[in-house]
């Protein structure tokens, strides 16, 4: 199969090196610092105490690669945007994009049952540019669990995790995801394929939507938001919020959420993803794990007052750290 990994740092560049050594035609999609390293000494990816180094194509080029058979989009939720024409070489009449992306993604109400469907999502999806460049009848959806980072240019640790869940938006078998779960699996990953890939998305939304945001504003780790007692209630009313508002939309939450929070306290005292960018002084994933929430809930007519308080907090707390635009996206 061939297969681009569009936006090749860190969960990327972990699956990458996966599916290359599960024999899979792999062009890495990177740019800058990292893409320059690739090229000079390959990839290293290390894993479970073993250090791996391979040479796949890497490039900023994708019209290098020509069309693929799927590409697998591992950009942050931010980069999207700005670089979804640069997708189109890689676009042939079958092509297929699995969005390993985080938070709420474009297609989500892509032939969805109800009054919304076939709606954009204007926080991830401004003016509905995206669903017109990658039409959302190549999309997958995909839930992706494990954790990696990129340690320096080149190198990529990956630190748990071994599950890619796969969905079509219309629930379906179809041969293109049956083809995809084979080759995951082939790659040393559990991948099941589900009818119901927006219930899945929504449950590990459900943590980020909270925890990421909240972390950012505190400091806190995982374990402290998940457990101490007025930081867990915050964090558990946003999420009680949020479930209103998924459920209007037809989501079936297959835990409740207590269990959900035991499961993020049960990780221990880890940086979110969002606090770790802050930190760095990089763009966070805002509009996608809560700015597209507020936006559903607006939609659906659902009160999400913490979940819009702490959206005004960290949206001006990035901006004062210069991780986020002068303006919030006009819904
Ligand atoms: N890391 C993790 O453990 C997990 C991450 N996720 C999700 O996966 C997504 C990716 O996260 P992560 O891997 O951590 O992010 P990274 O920043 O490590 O990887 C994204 C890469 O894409 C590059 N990039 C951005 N725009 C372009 C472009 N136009 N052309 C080529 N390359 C580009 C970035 O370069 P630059 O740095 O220059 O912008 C960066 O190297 C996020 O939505 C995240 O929430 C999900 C599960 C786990
Ligand atoms: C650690 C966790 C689960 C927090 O919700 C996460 O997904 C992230 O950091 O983005």
């Amino acid at each position: 199969m061939r297969i681009s990994i569009f936006g090749a740092g860190a969960i990327g560049g972990f699956l990458g090196v996966r599916l290359l050594q599960a024999g899979a035609d792999v062009t890495f999609i990177a740019r800058g610092a990292h893409l320059a390293a690739m090229r000079e000494k390959g990839v290293t990816l290390r894993s479970g105490g073993e250090s791996v180094t391979v040479r796949p194509r890497c490039t900023d080029n994708p019209a290098e690669a020509g069309p693929q058979d799927a590409v697998l989009i591992t950009l942050k939720a931010h980069s999207l945007p700005a670089a979804a024409a640069q997708m189109l070489p890689l676009l042939g009449p079958e092509t297929s994009l699995i969005t390993g992306i985080n938070g709420v993604p474009y297609w989500y109400f892509y032939g969805l049952d109800g009054p919304y469907r076939d709606r954009h999502v204007e926080s991830v999806d401004p003016g509905g540019k995206l669903w017109e460049t990658l039409h959302p009848s190549r999309a997958i959806g995909a839930v992706i669990y494990p954790a990696a980072e990129v340690l320096e240019p080149g190198v990529i640790e990956h630190s748990y995790g071994d599950r890619v869940t796969l969905g079509e938006p219309d629930g379906s078998r179809s041969p293109r995801i049956e083809a995809l779960s084979k080759l995951f699996i082939q790659a040393g990953l559990k991948s099941p394929i589900r009818p119901r890939i927006r219930d899945e998305l929504w449950v590990k939304l459900w943590g980020n939507l909270a925890f990421n945001p909240l972390s950012a504003l505190t400091g806190a780790t995982l374990d402290r938001l998940a457990t101490q007692g007025d930081l867990r209630t915050v964090a558990r009313t946003m999420m009680v919020e949020a479930q209103a508002v998924a459920e209007a939309l037809g989501t079936r939450f297959p835990i409740d959420v207590d269990k959900r929070i035991q499961g993020a306290a049960e990780v221990g005292a880890h940086k979110t993803s969002m606090l770790q960018d802050l930190e760095r002084g990089r763009p966070m994933e805002i509009d996608a794990l809560l700015g597209a929430v507020v936006e559903l809930g607006q939609l659906v007519g659902k009160p999400m007052p913490t979940c819009d308080m702490v959206l005004t907090l960290v949206r001006e707390r990035a901006r004062q750290a210069g991780c986020y635009p002068a303006a919030s996206p006009k819904l």
